[in-house]
C-alpha cells in the first residue's frame, strides 16, 4: 500500500501495466495559493478511494488535473499512461463535478442518449436509469427535477460511456439518507464490476461506506494515504464514555487531568447523570487511573475513534507539525451522513 508521498515516483509506467492514476511531485498554484504542495498519489485498476480533507484542502484542484482540467505547475500527472489533457487518454474517464448543469427542457431519458451518443458502446439507456433508481422519471424535463433527483442523474451520467475510472467531487451532496444509500449502493456495483472509483466527500460516513483506502489532504499536502483503519489506528485515538451522577461539573476537571486523557466532551445525554466521552490516545492508561480516582460512575464504554476524529487530529497535526492531537470538537457518531467536516 502506498503511504503519503513517494509511492508514485520512479519510472512512469506505459500502455497495459499503467496504473489508471499516477500523480507524480505535483505543484499547482493558484497566485499566492499553493492548492496542491508536491502531491504523489497512485491509484491502481479497481481500487475505491475516498479522497478527505476540509474545504481548500486541494481535492478538486487534484480532480480537475486528472481529468486534464487544469495543468500542473509541477510535476506529472498520467491518467492510465497518458496526459489527461489528450482527449485519447480520457476515454475510459467518466467524472462528476461538484456543480452540473443539465439541459433544463431536455427529458431524463434524452439527456442519458445524447450522452450515450459521444460512445461507441455506451450503457444502455436502462441500465443506467435502473442502476440509480431513476427509471420513473425517464419522460421527465430536468428543469423539473429536485436538488436530489438531478445530482442521481448527474452522476448517473458519468457511468455512460463505461469508464474505468470514475472521478466523483462530493457525489451526494444535498441527497437525503435513503437517496444516498441508493448512490452508495449503485457506485459499490460499478465498483464490483472492476472500475476504479476515486470519491471526494465532507460525508465522513460516504468514505467509510465506500472507500478501501483514505487519502487525507491537508493544505494541499498528502497527510496521510492508507486504509481507514489504518489511519484510525495511525492517531489511536480511543473514546471511552462513562455516566456521572448529577452534573458532573466538579468532575470535568478531575476527568480531563487524568493520564491519558487529551479531551472531555458531551456524549449523548443518559438519563440520572452526565454522560462524558473522555477522548484518550491510551484508553488503558485512562482506566486503570479512572478506577482509582474513586469517582463513582457507571455505563463504561470504549471504542476506537471515528474517521472524523482520526481526520481532525491528522490535519491537525499537519498545520503544526506537531505530533497528532486529540479534537476538542464533541462529534456525532451514529451512522446518519450529516456529519461535515468543519471549516
Ligand atoms: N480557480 C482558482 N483561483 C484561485 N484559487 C483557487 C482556484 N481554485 C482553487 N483555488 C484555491 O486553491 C485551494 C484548494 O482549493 P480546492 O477547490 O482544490 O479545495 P477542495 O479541497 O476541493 O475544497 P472544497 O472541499 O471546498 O471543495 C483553495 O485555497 C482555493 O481557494
Amino acid at each position: 500500500m502506498t503511504t503519503t508521498a513517494g509511492g508514485a515516483r520512479g519510472a512512469t509506467p506505459t500502455g497495459a501495466s499503467a496504473p489508471p492514476v499516477l500523480v507524480d511531485r505535483v505543484t499547482r498554484r493558484f497566485g499566492d495559493v499553493t492548492a496542491l504542495d508536491d502531491v504523489s498519489l497512485r491509484v491502481d485498476a479497481g481500487e475505491i478511494v475516498g479522497l478527505l480533507g476540509p474545504n481548500g484542502a486541494g481535492k478538486t484542484t487534484l480532480l480537475s488535473l486528472l481529468s486534464g482540467l487544469r495543468r500542473p505547475d509541477a510535476g506529472t500527472v498520467r491518467l492510465f499512461g497518458g496526459d489527461p489533457r489528450d482527449p485519447a487518454s480520457r476515454t475510459r474517464l467518466g467524472t462528476t463535478p461538484q456543480e452540473t448543469g443539465l439541459p433544463e427542457t431536455l427529458r431524463v431519458g434524452e439527456v442519458v442518449d445524447f450522452v450515450a451518443g459521444h460512445y461507441a458502446t455506451p450503457m444502455p439507456r436502462a441500465e443506467v436509469l435502473a442502476r440509480f433508481g431513476l427509471e420513473d422519471l425517464a419522460g421527465r424535463q430536468t428543469g423539473g427535477l429536485s436538488g436530489g433527483q438531478r445530482r442521481r442523474l448527474a452522476v448517473a451520467l458519468s457511468l455512460v460511456g463505461r469508464p474505468r475510472l470514475v472521478l466523483l467531487d462530493e457525489p451526494t451532496t444535498g441527497l437525503d439518507v435513503e437517496a444516498r444509500h441508493v448512490l452508495w449502493e449503485s457506485l459499490r456495483d460499478y465498483h464490483r464490476d472492476g472500475a476504479t472509483v476515486i470519491v471526494t466527500s465532507h460525508y465522513l460516513e460516504e468514505i467509510e461506506a465506500l472507500a478501501e483506502r483514505v487519502v487525507v489532504v491537508g493544505g494541499g499536502r498528502v497527510l496521510a494515504d492508507d486504509r481507514i483503519d489504518r489511519v484510525l489506528d495511525l492517531v489511536a485515538l480511543r473514546r471511552v464514555t462513562l455516566t456521572l451522577p448529577g452534573d458532573a461539573t466538579h468532575a470535568r476537571a478531575a476527568l480531563a487531568a487524568l493520564p491519558g486523557v487529551h479531551d472531555v466532551v458531551d456524549a449523548v445525554p443518559a438519563s440520572g447523570g452526565t454522560r462524558l466521552t473522555l477522548l484518550a490516545a491510551d484508553a488503558d492508561a485512562a482506566v486503570r487511573a479512572l478506577v482509582a480516582s474513586g469517582l463513582a460512575f457507571h455505563a463504561l464504554e470504549v471504542r476506537g475513534a471515528s474517521l472524523e476524529e482520526a481526520f481532525l487530529a491528522l490535519t491537525a497535526r499537519g498545520a503544526t507539525g506537531a505530533p497528532a492531537s486529540a479534537p476538542t470538537t464533541s462529534v456525532p457518531t451514529t451512522s446518519v451522513p450529516t456529519t461535515e467536516v468543519p471549516r
